[in-house]
């Protein structure tokens, strides 16, 4: 058997007297698109800050890719290839959609922002760039504002960022949020294809795209894993029912 890419053991986040995240064992494996659901409340966006290095863990271990991760910044977390989607604020407006993408490319290759402008230009930052823009399929927009994309354009350019620093794992915390059903759908075509290319995390509400992309999901339930696994094992699994789908037993 070969070692999961991710795995983390007795993980533990308080918030005051609220446990966030309560013991928890979860173990992504490479290639696997895995999905994080529960009820609002229920710990997922907590998991993603432990994973990404955004929020400091009170107890337990992370693991990724044969290291060690608990204790490393966000930055030295990407650079060992785990990256969160970048957050809608972290995209400059006012900047093409190639200069944020080029941007993204050369934060994580770890050169000074300060030196953004002749970045643009420099074929070592933008061969990766354009190869990000072109797999999220905004290539064509590549020289409008930011500010000119629509909401879900925008989302396509914060993976497109992600994508940038060519992560084996990426963590995506509600890609489809806010989302109309044909920006939804590309989106979920857009995930579809990235599957099996990289290890994915995926915490999303929408359902039918969970069932539809997740190769495995885990069920969050008060901070703790109730199950784990198949898309057809949570789907007959009393307690998940009873616990989130909100059946009678
Ligand atoms: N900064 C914070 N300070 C105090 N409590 C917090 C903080 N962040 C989250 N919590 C609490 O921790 C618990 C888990 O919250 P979290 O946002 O991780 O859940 P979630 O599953 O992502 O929810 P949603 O689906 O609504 O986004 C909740 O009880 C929440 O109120």
């Amino acid at each position: 058997m070969t070692e999961p890419l991710l795995h983390t053991s007795g993980l533990v986040k308080r918030y005051g007297g609220v446990i966030a995240t309560h013991q928890v064992a979860l173990a992504v494996e490479r290639g696997h698109l895995h999905a994080l659901i529960g009820p609002n409340g229920a710990g997922k966006s907590t998991l993603i800050g432990l994973l990404s290095g955004e929020l400091a863990a009170d107890a337990g271990h992370i693991h990724f890719n044969g290291h060690d991760v608990t204790g490393l910044h966000v930055h030295r977390r990407a650079r060992l290839g785990l990256a969160r989607s970048f957050q809608i604020t972290s995209i400059f407006k006012s900047f093409s959609v190639l200069a944020n993408v080029v941007l993204a490319v050369q934060a994580h290759a770890g050169h000074s922002f300060r030196f953004w402008r002749p970045a643009v230009r420099d074929p070592a930052l933008l061969g990766p760039a354009l190869a990000a823009l072109e797999r999220v399929g905004l290539a064509d927009r590549r020289h409008d504002a930011a500010a000119a994309l629509s909401h879900g354009e925008r989302r396509q350019l914060e993976l497109a960022m992600a994508l940038a620093g060519d992560p084996a794992m990426l963590l995506l915390d509600e890609p489809m949020a806010g989302m109309g059903p044909e920006d939804g759908r590309a989106m979920v075509d857009l995930l579809q294809s990235l599957k099996g290319e990289r290890t994915i995390l995926l915490v999303e509400h929408d359902m039918d795209a969970v069932f539809q992309l997740a190769d495995r999901i885990s069920v969050l339930v008060y901070g703790a894993i109730i199950a784990s696994g198949t898309p057809d094992h949570i789907r007959a699994d009393a307690e998940v029912r009873r616990a989130y789908l909100g059946e009678e037993a």
